[in-house]
Order: structure tokens, then sequence, then C-alpha cells
């Protein structure tokens, strides 16, 4: 079996991308953001307060013929960015791209904190990490990833998201006509339960390549780039204006400012972000100031490949044994 789906921008600056999920019988729709940073399939439900809801789809289990209550099993989580959502777990049917999972554990929140209720666009997380993250109690349940595994035609899904505009999520199969040339594969330890790997170094701008082994997370979950202190310095160095800003949080620089590319490396491949990508965003509306999509990863303990990497390649997240992670040009 295989499935492909549409992986969609939320706003104009790519802060997240989601994707059509059908929930139950009959099918209900929900736009879930596709995250390998966590292993929650989690949902806004009728069991969500309303005072919680602001736009989002739900999902109703009682209008579902197959949905089964997970009896006593509860879960809570808590991300990156001090949000978190809690609750209820039912089983039911659910598929994304035409490939479908019988009994899929679908988290139902009984409380979301502020920022996911904000977020119109979002109606929940389709964790996509390895099923050891899984905060569902007292038995932690799989991701979609791993109970469509037998059913794959490979142990693989891929992520194709573009800048701007509507890339694809695919299972079971690595469409050759969405990359060029050869996927260039690395190790991927699954400690603690993300995709681990190594970078194999980086270059600012038409610089020279720096071979030193960078690890860190690939993150659908996360928008930006997180990489150490040394590496950013070094690329905000060739930012006329650049400045680290405690009070935005992070670096920030004149809009007008001409930015360098960032390169990475997969083994011996090396892939560059375009200096739009790191362009990321106006400050507020009508503000001169821009912040950048590489920020450093000093607050937060660990690399973070996000999306303003992920964007620049085609990328295989394989779960054979052992698991590995694939970069191609596209
Ligand atoms: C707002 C922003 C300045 C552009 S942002 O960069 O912060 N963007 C957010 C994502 C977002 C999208 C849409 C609206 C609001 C926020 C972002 O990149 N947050 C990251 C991490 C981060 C670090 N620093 C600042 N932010 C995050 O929490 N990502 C998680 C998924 C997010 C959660 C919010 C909603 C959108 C999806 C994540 O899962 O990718 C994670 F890996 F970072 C994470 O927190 N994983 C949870 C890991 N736990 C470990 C223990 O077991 C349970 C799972």
């Amino acid at each position: 079996d295989t499935g492909s789906a549409a992986a969609i921008p939320i706003n104009e600056v790519d802060i997240a991308y989601v994707t059509p999920v059908t929930v139950g019988t009959p099918p209900q729709t929900l736009m879930l953001d596709l995250d390998t940073g966590s292993s929650d399939l989690w949902v806004f439900s009728s069991l969500t307060p309303s005072s919680q809801v602001r736009g989002q789809d739900i999902y109703t289990p009682a209008n579902s013929s197959t949905s089964k209550l997970l009896n006593g099993h509860t879960w809570s989580i808590r991300y990156g960015d001090g949000s978190g959502s809690r609750g209820t777990v039912y089983l039911d049917t659910l598929a994304v791209g035409g490939l479908e999972v019988k009994s899929q554990a679908v988290q139902t929140a009984q409380e979301v904190s502020s920022s996911f209720t904000q977020e119109q666009s979002l109606d929940g997380l389709m964790g996509l990490g390895f099923s050891t993250l899984n905060t569902v109690r007292p038995s932690s349940q799989l991701t979609f990833f791993d109970n469509a595994r037998p059913s794959l035609d490979e142990e693989v899904f891929t992520a194709d998201l573009k800048y701007h505009a509507t890339g694809s999520y695919d299972f079971g199969f690595v469409d050759r006509a969405k990359y060029t040339g050869n996927i260039s594969y690395t190790a991927v330890t699954e400690s603690p339960g993300y995709w681990t790997h190594s970078l194999s170094g980086y270059a600012v701008g038409s610089g020279a390549f720096q071979t030193t082994r960078l690890s860190g997370i690939s993150d659908t979950g996360t928008t930006l780039l997180y990489l150490p202190t040394a590496v950013v310095t070094a690329y905000y160095r060739q930012v006329q204006g650049a400045q680290n800003s405690q009070y935005y949080g992070g670096y920030v620089f004149p809009c007008s400012s001409s930015l360098p590319t960032f390169t990475f490396g997969i083994e011996e491949a090396r892939f560059t972000i375009p200096a739009s990508y790191i362009n990321y965003t106006r400050i507020s509306p009508t503000s001169t100031t821009c912040y950048g999509g590489l920020q450093s990863s000093s607050g937060l303990g660990i690399n973070i490949f996000g999306d303003v990497a992920l964007k620049a390649a085609f990328v295989v997240f394989s779960g054979t044994n052992p698991p590995r992670i694939g970069f191609a040009h596209k």
C-alpha cells in the first residue's frame, strides 16, 4: 500500500504545514500538522471545551460507527514552544492520502493551550517521531506510520516541503519524480524518539565548507533552523546591521539586507538554503526589521533541522532496521 497527501503552508511565511486526514466512518476530514518531532496523534474534538475552539474542525467520535473508547487511557503533551494539550483516547479508522489504518489511536483533546486555540488553521498534530515518545498512559500507542508499516510497499515516508507553496508527504514509496540525482543517506539514532542524525558540516554563502559533525533532529514540526551559536554568529557576521536581539529573542536584521545562502552537508552531499528562506519574516507587518530563519540552538539543548532547512531538499524518513534518513536535491 501507499499514500500521498498535500503539505499546505498555513500562512504566508510557512510557519507550519497541514495535511488533510480523514477519521472515522463516515470520514471526518481534519487538517493536521505532520510532525516528526513528536509521536502523539491528537485532534480538536467534541470533547474540547467550546471556549477553547476557534474555527478548528473537530472530530466527533459519537458520529463515527467505528470509534471505540480506549478505556482508562489519557495523554498530556508539552511542546518546545511551551504549548500543550491533554485528553482521552479513541481507536478509529484513519486515512492519509488513500492509505488507511483500521485501528489508529486518536487522542481527543479535552484541553488545549491558548496558542492552539489561536491557530485556527490547525486541527491537531500527527506525530511521526518514534512511538517511544508517545504520551498515552497506561499503555503508549503507535504512530500512524508504525501502524501502517506492515501494509506499506516500502517502510518509508517522504517529506517534500516547499517555500511558500504546497508540497507533499508520501507513505510507502519514494517518488522518483520528486527529486533529481541520488539520495544521500545518513544513520539515524532513535534516541530519545526523534529522527536524530548529524550534518557533515556547513558553509556560509560562498565561504569554505567547514567539515564538522553537527548532531540534531530533522523536525517537520519546527518552523526554523536552530544550530550552535558559533555557526549562527559566523552567518550573521556577513549580514549588515544584524544583531542578536534579547527583545525579539533571536537574530534580526534590516529587511533590505542582502543575506548569504547557507549550505549544509549530508555525508558527501551538499544542500544550499536560499537566502530568501532565511529572510524569514518582518517582526511586524509595517516593520523594516526582519527575523532570521536561522537561529541559535543554545537555549534548546538540541540542534533542530526544521522546515527552513527541510524545504531545501526532498527528505526520506526510512523506518528500515536500522533507521536512516535521506536527502536529495529537487
Ligand atoms: C512561532 C515561531 C516563532 C515561528 S516558532 O518557530 O516557535 N514556530 C513553532 C511552531 C508553530 C507553528 C504554528 C503556530 C505556532 C507555532 C515551532 O517551531 N515550535 C517548535 C519548537 C521550538 C523551539 N523553539 C521554539 N520553538 C515546537 O515546539 N515544535 C513541536 C511541534 C509544534 C508545536 C506547536 C504547534 C505546531 C507544532 C515539535 O513537536 O516539533 C518539537 F519537536 F519541537 C517538540 O516540542 N516535541 C515534543 C517532544 N516531546 C518530548 C517528550 O515526549 C513528548 C514529546
